[in-house]
């Protein structure tokens, strides 16, 4: 489904005097509603894009949409039910908190444009592109928020870009996995965490997996959440022995990255650790990966580590519209701005 060209209503529209330049920051993309037909179509979507499962179409699509969306729309719809953020700005925390981190952006850059985007779903990459077009923009900028790089995200965001973006300039930028303003930012936002409520006794880095296949094909992936992971550490002064990284959210039956999240809750907890922080920077919103999987299952999970009740997760929220936050991403498009004058 494709929205009209030009859709200018309420935070949409555009101001007086348009802007030539655009920032777009792009995200994943999420259900319109916590409803299985909804879910569906999301996933269909999503999951039907080569950079995303690159199996065969003849044996992907019917086992995609005769198995896989007929058995995951109901039990994931009840999930995205149980994080769904209500109100009228409400939705899907990932749409809300990408909408929200685009106005606050817009406060730091009012000589741009700024709007969001979504690589799946609405507002599509594809329709925002066509509105900045119809609007008399010419330079845009596409910022995804996808910190680290990776084939299955960022160049899927590209493949959309050189497919729907005659008639702009374009500049894409590719990660800030080691961005400085960035990184101050994750390591800020778990310092006021921790000043808040209290410092785990280990800190553990949480990120999006992998399929390995492609790690070892050559995606940058694995290593950028590496060097990002140390540099927050470094940043915070942290001993080596006080964090671990691990990767999350698995997906169908390959070998994803290792050590897995879940994995590794428990052989920290085994180890002693009761109080645990876990903070997920690959996510510059929450969404159902963290706010579900991160602070509802694998919280329940660490917990039930410890028959006395004494362990606990602490979930540390994704930067979402933090100030800080925008005027690292600002900061950054900024920069991609200089190189066009
Ligand atoms: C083969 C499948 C998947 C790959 C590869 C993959 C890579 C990948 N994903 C993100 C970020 C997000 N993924 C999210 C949800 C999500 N991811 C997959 C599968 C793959 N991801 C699925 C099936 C889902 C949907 C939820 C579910 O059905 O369990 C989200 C959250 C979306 C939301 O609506 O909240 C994000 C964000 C990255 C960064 C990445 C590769 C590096
Ligand atoms: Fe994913
Ligand atoms: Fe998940």
């Amino acid at each position: 489904m494709q929205a009209p060209a030009s859709i200018a209503v309420g935070d949409d529209a555009p101001p007086a005097s348009t802007p030539d330049t655009a920032l777009v920051l792009v995200n994943l993309g999420t259900p319109d509603t916590a409803t299985p037909a909804a879910v569906r179509r999301y996933l269909a979507e999503f999951l039907s894009d080569r950079r995303v499962v690159a199996l065969p179409r003849a044996l992907w699509l019917p086992l995609l949409h005769l198995v896989i969306l007929p058995l995951r729309c109901k039990p994931v719809a009840r999930k995205y039910a149980s994080i769904w953020v209500p109100g009228d700005d409400g939705g899907s925390p990932l749409a809300v908190y990408t909408r929200r981190l685009a106005r606050v952006v817009q406060e730091e850059l009012p000589r741009l444009r700024v709007i969001d985007a979504m690589r799946y779903g609405t507002p599509s990459l594809a329709a925002r592109l066509r509105q900045l077009r119809s609007e008399g923009v010419r330079r845009v900028i596409v910022l995804p928020l996808y910190p680290q790089y990776s084939t299955t995200t960022t160049a899927s965001v590209a493949d959309v870009l050189a497919a729907a973006g005659e008639g702009l300039q374009t500049q894409m930028v590719d990660d800030y996995h080691l961005d400085p303003g960035w990184v101050d930012t994750v390591a800020a936002s778990i310092r006021d965490h921790r000043a808040a409520h209290g410092s785990g006794a280990h800190l553990l880095f949480s990120f999006h997996g992998l399929p390995q296949r492609l790690v070892d094909a050559g995606d940058p992936y694995a290593s950028q959440c590496q060097a990002s992971a140390r540099a927050v550490a470094q940043r915070l002064g942290l001993a080596d022995d006080a964090w671990t990284l691990s990767y999350q959210s698995r997906f169908g039956r390959d070998r994803w990255l290792e050590p897995s999240t879940q994995g590794t809750l428990r052989a920290l907890a085994a180890r002693g650790v009761r109080n645990l922080d876990v903070v997920a920077p690959g996510f510059p919103v929450d969404c159902i990966e963290t706010l579900e999987e991160v602070a509802m299952m694998l919280a329940e999970d660490f917990a039930a580590q410890f028959a006395d009740g004494s362990g606990a997760l602490r979930y540390i929220p994704c930067l979402n519209d933090r100030r800080d936050h925008a005027r690292a991403l600002a900061a950054i498009a900024s920069k991609r701005l200089e190189a066009w004058h």
